[in-house]
């Protein structure tokens, strides 16, 4: 929960699996020169309007969209203030540290992001994309995960929730009320935005957020104190994050044209699931129901793997955890999408794509919320496909929040003498910058929190 994404230091009030990409806006390295196409590209750093033809409504609506897509370098408070709570937390830097961010940052530069590799008509992979360990592709097993029938009686989902959510922290919905025409829609639109030609993508291209959308190669950290890395630099995929919660941009005009609407629409009809699943989850471990009040899933990411020459030696997606409360997951039927079961040490086993069924994954709130009670799965997803692009959506659910004064902490009745609380109190923001910090692989990215009992 940095869609993020997927978290970056611009989502405030929500969550993401990914880093916080504004850290390649926010110090380039010093080698590296704005060219010429830097600027050009500034120039062309406006998104399309929507064809109103009254003069002074153009006009301001002119306005209104300069300031959303202003240059993506131009950083808020609330990012510089992020930006330097990591910088005080960052270990020193090292020469390969360097020379990474300065590889990102030239394939930033380019404004194509993976799709363009593949229309410039690369045979090889680059090597930022390239994984010091080959991932598995034709996995040792596959994980069938529980599939839940949301039409059962509501005792009975409650049971299967809370038992899939205890043993695997993940899980497939069926009957969920969500029309398969709104998902397919939205998957389609996703594609049809990532297909267009590169000068009609490329303006959007930027992985500093504009207005409430992000949409570039996202990096994700890679898990700190392993070396070598066992993660590549960036991922085989392209994604359109947004953030339905943002005040810059209520109305989400800075969602490209091309997918908007679906996007849109899309978000409004998990509400009703993201409630439901809420109060399961949280019955499922004994808990009343609204215990956490309103919950939304106002964080998406979009994810578009484009097909891959040499799909072996790249990750769609690196390991992590998800960081929220939970994360509904819809994908089209290509596959690619791994679990690890047992924290680091098992094998990745593929979790295959079941047509109508929407995959749930437990993010790490809610295994502190529930004291362990919960697993928060380890995922990733591989590159299946020399072929075929993938599309998945990732929708990440949380309480509503307001920034730092949140403080999450195991339920009290939870805690017993034989299992005191696990985890200290802790705010989202402190989870959000240990997450960059550390990386979103497990076990790390929680342990900060743990209570270690002498
Ligand atoms: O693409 C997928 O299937 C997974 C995406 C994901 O894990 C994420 O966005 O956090
Ligand atoms: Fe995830």
């Amino acid at each position: 929960m940095p869609s993020a994404a997927e978290a970056e230091p611009a989502v405030q009030n929500c969550t993401s699996s990914t880093s916080p990409a504004v850290t390649w806006a926010a110090s380039p390295s010093p080698t590296a020169k704005p060219c010429k196409r830097r600027r050009e590209d500034e120039g062309l750093l406006r998104s399309p309007r929507d064809g109103s033809t009254d003069g002074a409504q153009q006009h301001k609506r002119r306005r209104e969209d300069e300031e959303l897509t202003r240059s993506p370098l131009v950083r808020s408070s609330d990012q510089q203030c992020n930006a330097a709570r990591q910088q005080a937390m960052a270990p020193p830097r090292s020469f390969e540290d360097d020379a990474d961010e300065e590889a990102v940052f030239q394939f930033h530069m380019t404004r194509g992001g993976v799709r363009g590799l593949v229309e410039s008509g690369v045979a090889f992979v680059p090597p930022q994309f390239v994984a010091p360990v080959p991932p598995v592709t034709s996995a040792a097993g596959a994980f069938a995960a529980p599939s839940v029938d949301l039409s059962l009686p509501r005792a009975q989902a409650v049971a299967l929730v809370g038992a899939a959510a205890r043993s695997f922290g993940i899980f497939e919905v069926t009957n969920h009320g969500v029309p398969a025409g709104v998902i397919d829609a939205a998957l389609a639109a996703v594609a049809a935005f990532n297909e267009q030609p590169f000068a009609a993508r490329s303006p959007h291209y930027s992985p500093a957020p504009i207005g409430a959308t992000t949409y570039a190669t996202v990096p994700i950290p890679r898990p700190r104190g392993v070396t070598p890395a066992t993660t590549p630099l960036l991922c085989w995929r392209d994604s359109l994050i947004v953030r339905f919660d943002c005040s810059r941009d209520p109305e989400l005009r800075s969602i490209p044209l091309p997918c908007r609407d679906a996007l849109i629409q899309y978000q409004r009809s998990m509400a009703r699931l993201g409630r439901e699943l809420t109060g399961l989850l949280l019955e499922g471990l004994g808990v009343e129901a609204g215990r956490l009040g309103k919950t939304q899933g106002c964080l998406m990411q979009c994810h578009y793997h484009p097909p891959c020459p040499e799909p072996e030696r790249v990750l769609g997606s690196r390991e992590h955890a998800d960081a929220d409360l939970f994360t509904v997951l819809a994908q089209d039927g290509v596959g690619g999408l791994q679990v690890r079961l047992d924290d680091g040490d098992g094998e990745w086993m593929d979790v295959a794509p079941v047509p109508g069924a929407l995959k749930v994954n437990v993010g790490d709130l809610l295994k502190v919320l529930s004291n362990d009670e919960y697993r928060s799965v380890e995922h990733r997803v591989v590159a299946k496909s020399a072929r075929e692009p993938r599309v998945s959506i990732a929708l990440f659910f949380n309480p509503i929040m307001h920034g730092e004064s949140d403080f999450f902490s195991p339920f009290p009745e939870l805690v017993t003498a034989e299992k005191p609380a696990q985890y200290r109190t802790l705010t989202w923001l402190e989870m959000l910058a240990n997450r960059v910090e550390l990386g979103h692989a497990k076990p790390s990215s929680l342990d900060e929190f743990r209570v270690t009992s002498n």
